[in-house]
């Protein structure tokens, strides 16, 4: 058996303390996959001295250390788990210039900064990995990195954050309040060490950014990413949802413009309706689940746990394996594909069907005056009627209206002008309809 390979471990908490367990618990069968024993020589953490569960007191105590760059100088491998822009990035950097092959679970860095890392792995030789950066266990970076380079990918579309399919879930099966759902996916591990990133839709946005950059082989940044989280969402949104066939998800999208003769993709997340029937809704707790459209594939689906630390040890610790074989045989993972550089389409271009809810004046001809406000706009009306929770005072109707597939920009307009419409009370509600 070759010389150990020598693994600097970036992080020990939620993900980097599953990843060392099972680099130690498995390091027999991990050096037959590898073809040499992976040897974890140092973990980098903020404070060492700071009692840690699963750690404290095990063979993995001494390995702790604040000492980052000393670590990653030495290592033939670097797998950061730290999170975060710095010093993440300086000590990826460090280590690629160094000769080690990297591997990160860090998609808030690939999203902001990706080209500047692939184009140092390149230059230097090494494999930069990056699995667990979307989708926590579920393989999904390799199959569109790779699998499908060489179809055409016309769309992608999925929840990709475990944290806020938790919340929702939570919020539509028992009723909770969104900050005590996210209080209970931070214990679980699943939330970002600021879950702002979660519920804002930061973290969706950022793994959006980098599939839609693999999928379509043009760079896509979080700034391109049109963006919305859950925080508008509320607890009688969920149950209104539910009372009209459709469970409301954080959904990625990002797809291939082919409308209106202009080239280019678009990116966006945000909540959406989608049909009960439709198994993006079956998607449960904390699970992810992407549907790729490719023009020669057709439609596929990937389904899995989406965060937490063991499901993203899983992810990571395949791509160590990957970059390991390759140090000890020879050879390099796929490198940075040229860029096809399709302009990304702003938010506005977005197309989509919206459900939009008002109260209006309960008399006749009000119906017309709505109606004509959608169509002065080109938005058309797919249905309407008036909604069971009228619930508001006497003289006032609610109406429920679901549109046919319009531009952003129209329906933006459209919600406006009703606005300003006299016999339109309140619009309650606007929320894009997937799926169906
Ligand atoms: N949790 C999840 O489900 C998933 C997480 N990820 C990604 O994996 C990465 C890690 O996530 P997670 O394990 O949850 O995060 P945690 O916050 O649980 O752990 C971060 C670890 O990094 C250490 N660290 C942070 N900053 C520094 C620094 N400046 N110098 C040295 N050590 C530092 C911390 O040290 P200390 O303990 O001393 O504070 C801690 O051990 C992130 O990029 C995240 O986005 C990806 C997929 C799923
Ligand atoms: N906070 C993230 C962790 C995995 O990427 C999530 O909830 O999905």
């Amino acid at each position: 058996m070759p010389a150990p390979l020598k693994v600097a471990l970036l992080g020990c908490g939620v993900v980097g303390t599953e990843v060392a367990h099972r680099l130690v618990t498995h390091a027999d069968e991990l050096a037959a996959r590898v073809g040499a024993p992976l040897e974890i020589v140092g973990i980098a953490v903020r404070d060492a001295a700071s009692p840690r569960e699963g750690v404290t007191g095990t063979s993995l105590e001494p390995l702790l250390t604040t000492d980052a760059s000393a670590l990653v100088r030495g290592a033939d491998v670097v797998v950061e788990v730290m999170g975060g822009i710095e010093p993440a990035r300086t000590l990826i950097l460090q280590a690629i210039e160094a000769g080690a092959s990297v591997v990160t679970a860090n998609k808030a860095l690939l999203a902001s900064d990706g080209p500047t890392l692939y184009k140092a792995a390149d230059a230097a030789g090494v494999d930069l990995y990056f699995e667990a950066a979307v989708a926590g266990a579920i393989p999904i970076v390799r199959p569109v990195r790779e699998s499908l380079a060489g179809d055409q990918v016309q769309r992608v579309l999925g929840i990709v954050n475990g944290t806020t399919n938790y919340v929702l879930d939570r919020m539509a099966t028992d009723g909770l309040e969104l900050e005590q759902a996210v209080k209970e996916a931070q214990a679980l591990g699943y939330a970002e060490a600021d879950p702002t990133a979660d519920v804002e839709g930061y973290d969706a946005a950022a793994k959006a950014a980098i599939l839609a950059s693999l999928a379509f082989h043009t760079r896509v940044s979080l700034d391109d990413v049109a963006r919305e989280g859950i925080t508008g969402v509320t607890a009688a949104d969920v149950a209104w949802a539910q009372r009209t066939g459709h469970a409301i998800k954080l959904l990625a999208i990002a797809e291939r413009n082919v409308r209106d003769d202009v080239a280019g993709i678009q990116v966006r997340v945000h909540p959406a309706l989608v049909p009960l029937e439709h198994p993006l809704a079956g998607v449960r707790g904390a699970f992810n689940a992407v549907f790729v459209e490719a023009e020669a594939a057709g439609e596929l689906m990937f389904y899995g746990r989406g965060a937490g630390g063991a499901p993203t040890s899983s992810a990571v610790l395949g791509d160590l394996v990957s970059v390991a074989r390759h140090r000890v045989l020879g050879g390099r993972g796929p490198v940075e594909s040229s860029y096809a550089d399709l302009p990304v389409l702003p938010a506005e271009a977005a197309c989509t069907r919206f459900q939009v809810r008002l109260d209006v004046d309960d008399r006749p001809g009000v119906l017309a005056q709505v109606a004509h406000v959608l169509a002065e706009h080109d938005v058309s009306i797919e249905a309407v009627r008036q909604s069971a929770d009228a619930g508001a005072a006497t003289g006032v109707a609610r109406l429920l209206i679901t549109t046919h597939t319009a531009r952003e920009s129209a329906l933006a307009a459209t919600v406006a002008a009703l606005t300003d419409l006299d016999v339109v009370r309140d619009v309650v509600s606007v929320l894009r309809v997937e799926g169906a």
